[in-house]
């Protein structure tokens, strides 16, 4: 079964194909979509050997003129320069502002890739076809795409809507388990953030693939809710960040040497024991979150100190000044935002390390 989720971004809309084996029909999807144009796809060195044969053979066979840059895998490359050689590549291969990028991996390709689309001749189309649990749950949608900077997390990037996301379920069987584990990280947090049915099914653990196409479809159902009404992360879509302050400052602290939704993981565990000691989240409710995060394989504490996780967060996107918003569970499907004195993040991180 093939679920398609429209994100109605004005002036532009698109749509969200999650099924299995969808790589094979791209080029079909994508011809009307796009035109008469050709594409630069962009990967990893993990995902080319991989997918990158039956991506470019169905977007030939649609009429594509095609050609592909493989970059190393893993976070450590998600920086300026990795983004300086892509855009070199395309402007070696030519390409011009009729023609489109396609991010063939995870969220660190997707990220790159989208940013690159975004600066290259003051901006062409992309395309997001992630291979991730991870990007498929979360990255894929949404317009953010970035960078890592030496000072933080995502420091560098644009909002730019893909053209299309066409997601493959049967990429995620060749994933290594703690890879697969990762992206349910923010399928857990996605659970927080909607409660219901979405929670009890993300607590039982990492899904069957029968039930994983539609645990991705309505997670992005969700999110793609969420960019729609608040697209440039004005109010409603910070809560998207649940759990994201202490993990861009854990990843910033390891050297970005974790995975992201481990990161993530973490502090998502935090945030609901601290929300507890602040007043607003049953202990019950919050014994259910970290349950179901360590259930997944997933940690739930760090060894960083509160004090350095506090200087790190300094550089997140939701400070202002000597203020900074962060994401509290008041409830499953009740998270609020709650702006803080950035004095307090030390004590508040602290309440989420304590049992
Ligand atoms: N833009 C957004 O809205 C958004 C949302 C969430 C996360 N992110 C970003 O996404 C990144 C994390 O994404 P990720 O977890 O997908 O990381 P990733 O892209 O580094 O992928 C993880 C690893 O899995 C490998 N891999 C990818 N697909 C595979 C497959 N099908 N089979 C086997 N191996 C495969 C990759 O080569 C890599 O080594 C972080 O940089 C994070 O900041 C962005
Ligand atoms: O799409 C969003 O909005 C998110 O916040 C999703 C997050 O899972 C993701 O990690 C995002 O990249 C974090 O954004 P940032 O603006 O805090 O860098
Ligand atoms: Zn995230």
């Amino acid at each position: 079964m093939t679920h398609t989720i429209t994100v109605n971004v004005p002036p532009t809309s698109y749509d969200v194909t999650i099924g299995s084996g969808v790589r094979h029909q791209c080029g079909e999807i994508l011809r009307p979509l796009l035109g008469d144009c050709r594409v630069a796809i962009i990967t990893d060195t993990t995902v080319a050997p991989l997918y990158l044969s039956g991506v470019r053979q169905s977007l030939e066979t649609a009429g594509f003129q095609v050609c592909a840059m493989t970059f190393p895998a893993g976070e450590a490359h998600k920086n300026m320069t990795t983004l300086t050689q892509i855009l070199e590549f395309l402007a070696t291969e030519q390409l011009s502002r009729n023609d489109c990028v396609i991010a063939l991996g995870g969220g660190v390709v997707g990220d790159m890739a989208g940013f690159a689309a975004g600066c290259f001749l003051r901006g062409i189309r992309y395309v997001q076809m992630p291979t991730t649990a991870l990007s498929a749950i979360d990255s894929s949608v949404g317009g953010k795409t970035a960078i890592d900077l030496s000072a933080g997390k995502n420091l560098a990037g644009l909002f730019l809507q893909p053209t299309a996301v066409i997601c493959d379920t049967e990429c995620l069987q060749s994933l290594p388990r703690d890879i697969l584990a990762d992206g349910f990280a923010e399928g857990l947090k996605t659970g927080v953030l909607v409660g219901g049915s979405l929670f009890e099914t993300v607590s039982q653990g990492l899904p069957t693939p029968e039930g994983l196409a539609q645990m991705l479809a309505e997670c992005v159902a969700y999110k793609g809710g969420v960019v729609e009404r608040d697209e440039r992360e004005m109010g409603e879509r910070k809560l998207l960040n649940l759990g994201h302050t202490p993990a861009h400052a854990i990843e910033l602290c390891s050297n970005f040497g974790i995975l992201h939704g481990h990161a993530v993981a973490i502090g998502t565990a935090m945030m609901a024991r601290a929300a507890v000691k602040r007043g607003v989240l049953d202990v019950h409710i919050a014994n259910m979150v970290v349950e179901a995060i360590a259930k997944s394989g997933l940690p739930i504490t760090t060894h960083f100190d509160p004090e350095q996780l506090a200087e790190a967060a300094l550089h997140d996107k939701k400070r202002a000044g000597d203020t900074i918003t962060v994401v509290l569970p008041h409830g499953l499907g009740d998270c609020r935002l709650h702006k803080l004195p950035i004095t307090e993040l030390a004590m508040l991180f602290a309440q989420g390390l304590e049992d």
